[in-house]
């Protein structure tokens, strides 16, 4: 996976994935356009969602400790529920009063993933999209959950099951209302009056930037709107569900929520009030200064993520292999998974088991923690690695932090038991949804 894109190439997978899986008609113009545009494509995603502070700078704009303040609302009527809250299945156990705390019992799973879809669908195509398509999470999970592995595997879209004809009539609202976004911003981008009126003013320079490249190679509304319906879903499917195992795994590890709660303090700075606030929240730090929550992240990454990477061999490749060699003929594709050894027993101890302090190691002079990938390779490998990484681990402990540091979870049937994993487009999926209670956290 380390050659370059002359020898093992991404594009034809990608123009694959795009013409199969999202939806484009495949067309020799397309492709075309499509191949001189593929590369630039990604030259704004690299600067918002790879660049480090393009990335931290993202989510101070994403208004983190405002939203999590209101992970649940404790409201039993859906019209004042937050947006995340819908997909939950929320029932109001204890009113929150000015006496008592309230309780809500919860789909752990869809809110957490609907909680962190809201916040980085915001910052890529603004609030009005998110405003106006009120379907658009309901679509993308059941496109991705649904009809995403079929379409890949060369399932044909017309098949006659009800779960494709779902899955299909999903993608066609997404493409619809990506095709109408990419008008919109058309608009805007040309000064001339918006469709709806709609307010613009919080769109991310990477759909504007995207935009361009788009008209240069003149691609139609309806093809960027496809093109962009697979960065939409790049950017969620797999950051949404690794938010949820890790949340799940933190909160029920007997003993590992404190040292948490212990460890990001310094950087989730919390207000006097009752109920406690987030006052303010140090991206860089808890990035960089938190090795445990780090490592927790890591190992939810070793037992959760399933991802592979997949390439066009354009040239003869000779691959040695202990006492074999493997040759890589030129026309064929070569695929890499990435996680058949994260459970091995001769490389993880207890493989099946959450220990992050396997990723930890403590300098010998300073004392100093530091958590480090070791052999993990979520990201995928080579020229085609993951352009969204920076901003996805970001994510991930911004919004982990911000939930612990204000939510208490407990498991709604007494004892904590996680859902078994099933295959997923790139993380594991939990078989059923996790039932918890939330509550505010009382600090002491
Ligand atoms: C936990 C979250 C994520 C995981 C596990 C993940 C994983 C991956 C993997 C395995 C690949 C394929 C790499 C290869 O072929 O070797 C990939 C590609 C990509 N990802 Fe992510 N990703 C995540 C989040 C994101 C986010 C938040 C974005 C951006 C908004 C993003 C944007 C992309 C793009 C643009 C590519 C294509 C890169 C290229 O072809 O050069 N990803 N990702």
């Amino acid at each position: 996976m380390s050659q370059s894109f002359h020898t093992l190439n991404a594009e034809p997978f990608h123009y694959t994935l795009l013409t199969r899986v999202f939806g484009a008609a495949d067309a020799p113009e397309f492709k075309r356009k499509f191949e001189n545009s593929w590369k630039d494509l990604l030259g704004p995603v690299e600067r918002m969602f790879l660049n480090d502070a393009g990335a931290a700078a993202a989510l101070e704009r994403g208004n983190i400790p405002e939203k999590a303040a209101s992970f649940v609302t404790y409201s039993a009527d859906r019209e004042r529920m937050r947006r995340w809250e819908l997909s939950a299945d929320i029932r109001l156990v204890k009113p929150n009063t000015t006496d008592d705390r309230g309780v809500v019992e919860a789909n752990l799973q869809s809110l957490t993933r609907d909680f962190g879809a809201c916040i980085a669908i915001q910052l890529l195509y603004g609030q009005d999209f998110l405003d106006r398509y009120a379907q658009v999470l309901d679509d993308l999970w059941k496109f991705d959950n649904d009809i995403f592995p079929l379409m890949l595997i060369g399932v044909p879209p017309w098949t006659p099951f009800k779960i494709i004809r779902e899955g299909i009539a999903a993608r066609s609202r997404l493409g619809n209302q990506m095709e109408a976004l990419y008008r919109r911003i058309d608009q805007y981008q040309k000064k001339e009056p918006v469709d709806f009126g709609a307010d613009m003013s919080d769109i991310s320079n990477t759909a504007l930037d995207r935009n361009k490249i788009y008209t240069r190679e003149d691609w139609s509304f309806r093809q960027r709107g496809v093109g962009d319906l697979a960065f939409l879903w790049g950017q969620n499917a797999n950051t949404q569900p690794t938010l949820f195992w890790f949340l799940a795994y933190v909160y029920s590890t007997p003993g590992l929520l404190d040292r948490l709660r212990q460890e990001i303090a310094p950087y989730v700075k919390m207000s006097q009030r009752s109920p406690p606030e987030i006052s303010s929240m140090d991206l860089t730090r808890l990035s960089r200064d938190c090795p445990q929550t780090k490592a927790c992240l890591f190992e939810t990454y070793r037992l959760a993520i399933d991802v592979v990477s997949i390439r066009y061999v354009e040239r003869p490749v000779t691959i040695k292999d202990g006492l074999f060699r493997h040759e890589l003929k030129p026309g064929t594709f070569v695929s890499a998974p990435h996680s058949t050894n994260l459970r091995d027993s001769s490389i993880y101890a207890n493989p099946d088991e959450f220990v992050p302090d396997r990723f930890l190691k403590t300098d010998p002079e300073s004392g100093r923690m530091s958590a480090s990938y070791g052999n993990l390779k979520p990201w995928g490998s080579g020229a085609a690695i993951c352009k969204g990484r920076t901003f996805a681990e970001k994510e991930i402990m911004a919004v982990g932090a911000a939930i612990i540091s204000l939510w208490d979870i407990s498991p709604a049937g007494g004892s904590w038991e996680l859902p078994s994993m099933v295959p997923g487009t790139g993380v594991k999926k939990p078989v059923a949804d996790m039932r918890v209670l939330i509550s505010r956290r009382i600090l002491n």
